[in-house]
């Protein structure tokens, strides 16, 4: 899941960027890249986060009016530093792109270049395949007097070809700057505007939160099938197909999205404190009396006040993040995630001691994260731990731009509850149920959702044959260490029966 931002305005939009970029860090932690544009580009990217990037003296660099920026979450091709997003390609009229998804037909549109428009994308990143597919249709008008009709016929045209999930935002030198969405609005993306003495500055963004650090105002959402192009004189533009399916995905409220950002006019806060208190039902049935409740943070936290609020127990915060600790999840190898969750949580002994502990996570994906914490929580003294779940179990793979591409990693598509609780060494394991989330995310607000990692129905329609490929996909990416490990790790999860 990565995060993109761009800017278009009266005035240089490097270091506002780099602010954007900031925000979203949590969307993407591999690397990082901007592009800005005068009368050439200008290009900074790499590994690494925001900061380790960008130095005062490359945004010096980063000259220009309108620029985009990407932080990356790799899900298709390798980590390498090569494949840092923006992509660029100097015809027609110099192009510069950033997306945040994953395109799954990637074999066919990679074919489809090749053949019709001998076209050989320089890496195997999927944004290639979104900008070359758009270039290639937009070089087939009429150049001398390109209009945005041409620009948005280009884009419908590239959204029938490519199948996938991509939210875009794209440079067109000397023209303007432009956004689309793939037709089912997977991901999310934003409009804002700021007023300035000497006229508007526009900015898209993954989520709304950047435009809080930046005095941004928000516009729009950019929906399904949508298109906004902000032209040379600053006047926007917008492609808005009617009556179009929608799918957006509900792990962004979930896990991925920050609280503070607003999502198709919901608040991830507010959605995951709901989460957590349609819980209380699950948890009462379940005969459970916890003396305190505790979240697992940075993400378990809102779900957690939820919960105790539902259930009258006391909320406590009985474990203490390292803040110089990023994400485990989003980390490219097992080896790194389970360094990442060792390093990152802590818990406060006199808080848990002797307690009965139901301790909530949003979500258990590979069992990294909750296997450790509910042994932390025992060796800190826990009389019992429940482990309560915001999110369903993750029984299939994400072909949307979440690294869950291999059914084998995830715990709940090979284990049974009983088992993935004997797995964590938890006392009882409680998911979140897929009807009362699908009811959460209902369309009252004409806006489906993409359970698919929940239900294993895909909004795309058939996949079968493009799970394979991205799995074969991923699974060439992965070090021989992580293969391994994958390998093994089935097995070991296979829990033997244990008492507690
Ligand atoms: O079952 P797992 O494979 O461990 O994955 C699930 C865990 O990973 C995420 O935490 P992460 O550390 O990425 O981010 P956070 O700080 O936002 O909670 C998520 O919040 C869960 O804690
Ligand atoms: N998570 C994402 O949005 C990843 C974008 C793109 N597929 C990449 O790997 O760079
Ligand atoms: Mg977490």
């Amino acid at each position: 899941m990565c995060g993109i931002v761009g800017f278009y305005g009266p005035e240089p939009v490097a270091a506002d960027i780099v602010v954007g970029l900031t925000a979203l860090q949590h969307r993407g932690q591999d690397a990082a890249g901007i592009v800005t544009f005068d009368d050439t580009f200008h290009l900074c990217k790499g590994n690494g986060l925001v900061n380790d990037v960008f130095k005062p003296k490359h945004v010096k660099k980063l000259k220009g009016n309108i620029g985009i920026g990407h932080v990356r979450y790799t899900t298709q091709g390798s980590n390498d530093s090569e494949l840092a997003q923006p992509f660029t390609t100097s015809y027609p009229f110099g192009l510069s792109m950033v997306h945040n998804g994953n395109v799954i037909n990637f074999r066919e549109v990679a074919q489809r270049l090749h053949d019709k428009y001998h076209v050989l994308p320089k890496t195997s990143n999927d944004l290639e395949l979104i900008m070359y597919t758009f270039a290639s249709e937009l070089r087939i008008k009429d150049l001398d007097h390109l209009s945005v009709i041409d620009i948005f016929d280009a884009v419908e045209t590239t959204q029938e070809l490519v199948k996938g999930a991509y939210a875009t935002i794209t440079v067109i030198a000397g023209h303007g700057l432009l956004a689309f969405n793939d037709p089912l609005g997977i991901r999310p993306l934003v409009l804002g505007c700021r007023q300035t003495p000497d006229g508007p500055v526009y900015a898209f963004a993954s989520e709304s939160t950047c435009f809080d650090y930046l005095g941004f105002e928000f516009v729009k959402n950019v929906g399904p099938g949508q298109a906004v192009f902000i032209d040379k004189d600053l006047k926007v533009h917008y492609k808005n197909p009617y009556n179009v399916p929608k799918a957006f995905c509900v792990f962004e409220h979930i896990y991925f999205a920050r609280e503070d950002s607003v999502i198709h006019g919901r608040l991830v806060a507010r959605e995951r404190v709901r989460l957590g208190k349609i819980l209380a039902r699950k948890v009462i049935e379940a005969g459970l009396e916890p003396d305190m409740v505790i979240d697992v943070p940075s993400s378990g936290y809102f779900a957690a006040s939820g919960l105790a609020e539902a259930i009258g127990v006391p909320y406590r915060r009985g474990l203490v993040k390292n803040n110089h600790m990023g994400r485990s999840f989003i980390v490219s190898s097992q080896a790194g995630r389970e360094d990442v969750v060792k390093k990152k949580l802590n818990p406060i002994r006199e808080f848990v001691e002797g307690k009965k502990v139901a301790v909530v996570d949003d979500s258990i994906v590979r069992g990294t994260t909750s296997r450790r914490i509910v042994r932390i929580l025992r060796e800190a003294g826990a009389l019992e731990v429940y482990f309560i779940s915001s999110a369903p179990p993750i029984i299939s793979p994400c072909i949307y731009g979440i690294d869950m591409a291999m059914s084998t990693d995830l715990i709940a598509a090979n284990y049974t509850e009983e088992e993935i609780c004997r797995y964590i060494e938890a006392d009882r394991v409680i998911y979140q149920d897929l009807n009362d989330l699908q009811d959460l995310f209902a369309e009252e607000r004409g806006h489906g959702g993409c359970f698919a990692c929940f239900s294993g129905r895909y909004p795309t329609g058939d996949v079968t044959k493009y799970l394979r490929h991205i799995q074969e996909e991923r699974e060439s990416h992965r070090s021989k260490k992580d293969r391994h490990q994958a390998a093994s790790s089935v097995s070991a999860k296979a829990p033997a029966p244990t008492e507690h």
